[in-house]
């Protein structure tokens, strides 16, 4: 792996209203799957990323993103972890509906090319002394996070060592 293309996809979401939004699920956990997430929100809240697990107190904790406007979101993705040895953490993260208000979002993602092999850089393996992941292809890690059914980001179980 010498430099890797970002290819980019662009999404639109749209949620509508729901009567009651305890009972239904806009977006369950997840994590992005690929390098950087660049997300445009509109001015309705709804996004919330888990707190990292590391510090104890805050497990299971969500925290709200309220749109700031103009502002975008930046959501670090799994590949951008394993190429990291683990130092950018993906974000974990889901959506909820409000009973009055109707979302829309515009989330861009970026991914290596999917022939590409990836795997933790050779730089951070070395200052680290250990390699947390494996080499994959990354068309095995789509459909490995597309087949199972995501729960947060235990996908990544695929490429841990
Ligand atoms: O609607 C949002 O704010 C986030 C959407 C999202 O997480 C996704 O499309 O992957
Ligand atoms: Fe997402």
């Amino acid at each position: 792996m010498d430099v890797l293309t970002a290819h980019k996809m662009v999404n639109m979401n749209f949620y509508p209203t729901c009567p009651n939004p305890d009972l239904t699920v806009g977006a369950g956990r997840h994590s992005d799957m690929g390098l950087l997430t660049i997300l445009l929100q509109d001015g309705i809240s709804g996004l919330y990323v888990k707190l990292e697990q590391e510090e104890p107190e805050n497990e299971g904790e969500w925290m709200e993103i309220p749109p700031v406007p103009g502002a975008l979101v930046i959501n670090v993705g799994d590949i951008l972890q394993i190429l990291s040895n683990g130092r950018y953490k993906s974000a974990e993260h889901r959506v909820r509906t409000t009973s009055t208000q109707s979302r829309v979002s515009i989330p861009m993602f970026t991914h290596p090319q999917s022939t590409e092999k990836i795997g933790p850089l050779p730089e951070v393996v070395e200052r680290d002394g250990v390699a947390r992941y494996r080499e994959l292809i990354v068309e095995d890690y789509v459909n490995y996070f597309f087949e199972k059914s995501r729960k947060g980001k235990k996908s990544l179980d695929f490429a841990r060592i």
